[in-house]
C-alpha cells in the first residue's frame, strides 16, 4: 500500500556563498498531489529540492515530513523519496538494462520485485525496444526517461523532479507528462520544477518562486483568476517586473 507523504516547509532560509537562495520559504506539499514549483533561473528551485532531500541544511526554518498524517523523522522518509536531478548522471556506455540492473543492486531490490518493476517501467516509458541501447546513444527525451526510470525503480512515495523536460522535444514532453499523470494516480506526492509555463497548468497546485521567495501559489486556474492574468507566461513576466 502506498503511504501518503506530505511535507511542510516553514520559514526556510538558505544562503549559498553570497546568494540568499531561499528567503523565508513556507510551502505545503499535500499528499497525493502534483505540485509545480516554477520560477526564473536562479529563483531557488534546485536549492529547495536539495534542502527537501537533506542534501543542504536550512540556515533557519523547519521541514516537517508526515506519513499518513503522522510526523516522521527524515530518516524514515529518505528511502521513500526519489530524485531526478536536472542533469541525470547516467553512464554513457551502459545500456538501459545495465542501468536498471545497476540501480537494482544499489537499492537492493529483490529479483522478483525487479522483474515486475522493470517490465512496468519499460512499458510506461515505451523504452522496451531500446533496452540494449547505450545511454550515450539515446535521444534527449529518452535519456530523461531513463533518468526517471532509475529514480522510480524502488517505488517511491515522493518524487522530486528538477526540470525533467528541459530541452526535450514537444512529443517527448507530452509523453513524459502522461507518465507523471500515471504516477499521480497512484497517489504519489510529485514535486516538479519547470521553466515551461504550459506545464504549470498541468499541475494540481503551482508555487511561483522569485529570488528565493514564494510570490504566488494556488490551483492553476484559480491562481490566474486571482492575479488577473490569462496565462502563466503573463504571471511570470509580471512578477519579474517585465511587460507581458
Ligand atoms: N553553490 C553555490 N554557491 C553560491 N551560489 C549558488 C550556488 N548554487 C546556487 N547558487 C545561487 O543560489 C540562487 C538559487 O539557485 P538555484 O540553482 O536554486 O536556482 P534555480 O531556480 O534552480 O535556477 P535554475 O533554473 O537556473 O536551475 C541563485 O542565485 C544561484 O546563483
Amino acid at each position: 500500500m502506498t503511504e501518503l507523504v506530505s511535507i511542510r516547509v516553514s520559514g526556510v532560509d538558505k544562503r549559498l556563498g553570497a546568494n540568499q537562495a531561499l528567503a523565508g520559504v513556507s510551502l505545503d506539499f499535500v499528499a497525493g498531489r502534483m505540485h509545480g514549483v516554477i520560477g526564473p533561473e536562479g529563483a531557488g528551485k534546485t536549492t529547495l529540492m536539495r534542502t527537501l532531500l537533506g542534501l543542504l541544511a536550512p540556515d533557519a526554518g523547519t521541514i516537517e515530513y508526515r506519513m499518513n498524517g503522522n510526523a516522521v523523522a527524515f530518516d524514515a522518509i529518505r528511502p521513500r523519496i526519489a530524485y531526478m536531478p536536472q542533469q541525470p548522471s547516467l553512464y554513457p556506455d551502459l545500456s538501459i538494462d545495465e542501468h536498471l540492473e545497476f540501480f537494482r543492486a544499489l537499492y537492493r531490490i529483490s529479483r522478483e520485485e525487479y522483474r515486475r518493476r522493470r517490465e512496468e517501467l519499460l512499458e510506461i516509458t515505451r523504452l522496451g525496444p531500446f533496452a540494449q541501447r547505450a545511454a550515450g546513444k539515446l535521444s534527449g527525451g529518452m535519456y530523461k526517461k531513463l533518468g526517471l526510470m532509475c529514480a522510480l525503480l524502488r517505488s517511491p512515495e515522493v518524487i522530486l523532479l528538477d526540470e525533467p523536460t528541459n530541452g526535450v522535444d514537444p512529443i517527448s514532453r507530452r509523453e513524459f507528462w502522461e507518465l507523471l499523470y500515471d504516477l499521480a494516480e497512484r497517489r504519489i506526492l510529485i514535486l516538479v520544477t519547470t521553466a515551461y509555463m504550459d506545464e504549470a497548468e498541468r499541475c494540481s497546485l503551482v508555487h511561483l518562486l522569485e529570488s528565493g521567495r514564494v510570490v504566488a501559489e494556488g490551483e492553476p486556474r484559480a491562481l490566474l483568476a486571482r492575479e488577473g492574468v490569462r496565462t502563466f507566461d503573463e504571471l511570470f513576466l509580471r512578477h519579474a517586473g517585465l511587460p507581458a
